[in-house]
C-alpha cells in the first residue's frame, strides 16, 4: 500500500480471494452488490452473469446481487433477471418516497432493499472489466492493510483458508472505527475513442478543474467518477445523494467532510472500457456534478433547477438551441428515513 498525495492507494491483487473471504467470515460482514442500471440490456447480462458465477457461487464473497432498473425502456429488467439478479425497478422502491430519475437515486434506493454492511456499486455497461473488481474493491473495507503474503495474479480460486492472523486482523479493523477505510474508489487504464487514456472526459474536464480550485484534498483520487465504488453502509446512510450524475463526486465530498480523506482509499483494477456517451449528453452530467459542487461550496441552493442550453445545426442545417432541463435534486441520508 502506499499513499498517492494522501489518499491510500492498493492494486486488486494486494489480496487473495481466499484472505478476503476468511476476513469477511471471521468479522461476520456481509456484502451486496448494487449494479444501477438504465437501459444497459445489451450489458447488464454479462455483468450479472459472471458476477454471480465468480462470486455468488464459486466464493460466497457477495451477500446480495441487485440490478435497480433506472427507468429503463428496453429489456433491462428481463434480462438482468434472466440472469440471476434480483431486480428492483427504482420508482417502485418505497414508492412512499417518490421518485427521480437518475443514477444517484437508484444507488439512494437500493439502501432500501439491500442488508449488506458493506455496498459495492458497479456500473452496467463494463465492455472491458473482470470480476475481480469486487473483491478489490472490498480490500480496504475488510482487511485495511495489503494481504500477508506478496501475492502474484491471484486466482479467484480460493486458497486454503487464510491464517488466524488475517482473521484477527479482520477483527480488529470491523471493531477499530479509528482506523477503518469507510469508502474505496476504483481506479483503471480508461480507453476512449483517441487512446487507452483518452476515457473519463468529464473527470478530466469538469471533477479534476472542480478538485484543483475547490477540494484540492481529493486531488490524489485517479478515477474521482469511477462509477466502480464500495462503502459501509454506516456511511453511506449518513450521505445527502444527488439523484443524478453528481452521486460519486458528492459521495466523495461528504465523506472527507465527515470522516475525513484516512477513510478514503483506491484499488488499481487494472483496465476498465465501458460504452461512452455522447459529448453533449455529458454535458447534462458535468452540470449535476459542477451545481452538486458549487451546493457543498455554499454558492448554489441544492435542486436548485439548472437548464443547459446547446447549440447545433437544425432541420437543412439552420443553428438551433436546445434547452435541457437539468435535475440537481439531492436525497437527504437514508438512515434518516423513516418507514
Ligand atoms: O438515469 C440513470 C443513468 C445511468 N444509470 C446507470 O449508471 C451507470 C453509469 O451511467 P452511464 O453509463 O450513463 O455513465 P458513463 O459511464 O457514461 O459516465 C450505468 O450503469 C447506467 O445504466 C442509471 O442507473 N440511471
Ligand atoms: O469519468 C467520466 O468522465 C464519465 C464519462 O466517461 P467517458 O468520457 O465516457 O469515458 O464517466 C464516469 O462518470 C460518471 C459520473 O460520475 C459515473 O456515473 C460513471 O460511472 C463514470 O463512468
Amino acid at each position: 500500500m502506499r499513499a498517492l498525495h494522501g489518499i491510500a492507494t492498493h492494486a486488486w491483487d494486494d489480496w487473495t480471494l481466499g484472505d478476503l473471504l476468511a476476513a469477511k467470515v471471521a468479522a461476520g460482514t456481509t456484502v451486496s452488490l448494487v449494479v444501477p442500471a438504465r437501459n444497459e440490456a445489451a450489458t447488464v447480462g454479462d455483468v450479472v452473469t459472471r458476477v454471480r458465477e465468480a462470486l455468488v457461487e464459486t466464493t460466497a464473497l457477495i451477500d446480495e446481487l441487485i440490478v435497480v432498473d433506472s427507468d429503463s425502456t428496453d429489456t433491462t429488467y428481463d434480462v438482468a433477471t434472466d440472469a440471476g439478479a434480483t431486480v428492483h425497478r427504482s420508482a417502485e422502491i418505497r414508492p412512499d418516497l417518490g421518485s427521480h430519475p437518475g443514477k444517484g437515486e437508484a444507488m439512494w434506493k437500493s439502501l432500501f432493499v439491500t442488508t449488506g454492511d458493506l455496498v459495492v456499486f458497479m456500473d452496467a455497461d463494463l465492455l472491458d472489466w473482470d470480476t475481480h473488481f469486487v473483491p478489490g474493491l472490498l480490500g480496504p473495507l475488510l482487511l485495511p492493510s495489503p494481504g500477508l503474503e506478496a501475492s502474484g495474479p491471484a486466482a479467484l480460486a480460493p486458497r486454503p483458508a487464510a491464517s488466524t492472523e488475517v482473521e484477527e486482523r479482520a477483527q480488529r479493523a470491523s471493531r477499530d472505527p479509528v482506523s477503518r477505510v469507510a469508502l474505496v474508489k476504483g481506479f483503471y487504464e480508461r480507453p476512449g475513442a483517441d487512446g487507452p487514456w483518452e476515457g473519463g472526459r468529464v473527470t478530466e474536464l469538469v471533477a479534476r478543474p472542480l478538485i484543483a480550485t475547490s477540494f484540492p484534498e481529493l486531488g490524489g483520487l485517479v478515477q474521482p467518477l469511477a462509477g466502480e465504488w464500495a462503502a459501509r453502509r454506516s456511511l453511506l446512510e449518513q450521505l445527502w445523494m444527488p439523484t443524478g450524475y453528481a452521486i460519486e463526486l458528492a459521495a466523495l465530498i461528504d465523506t472527507v467532510r465527515l470522516v475525513g480523506t484516512d477513510a478514503v482509499a483506491q484499488v488499481d483494477l487494472g483496465r476498465r472500457a465501458h460504452r461512452h456517451q455522447a459529448l453533449r449528453d455529458l454535458g447534462g452530467m458535468s452540470t449535476q456534478i459542477v451545481a452538486a459542487a458549487l451546493a457543498r461550496l455554499g454558492a448554489r441552493e441544492v435542486g436548485a433547477p439548472a437548464v443547459l442550453r446547446q447549440h447545433g445545426p437544425g432541420p437543412g442545417g439552420m443553428l438551433t438551441s436546445d434547452d435541457r432541463d437539468v435535475v440537481t435534486v439531492e436525497r437527504p441520508p437514508a438512515g434518516g428515513v423513516g418507514g
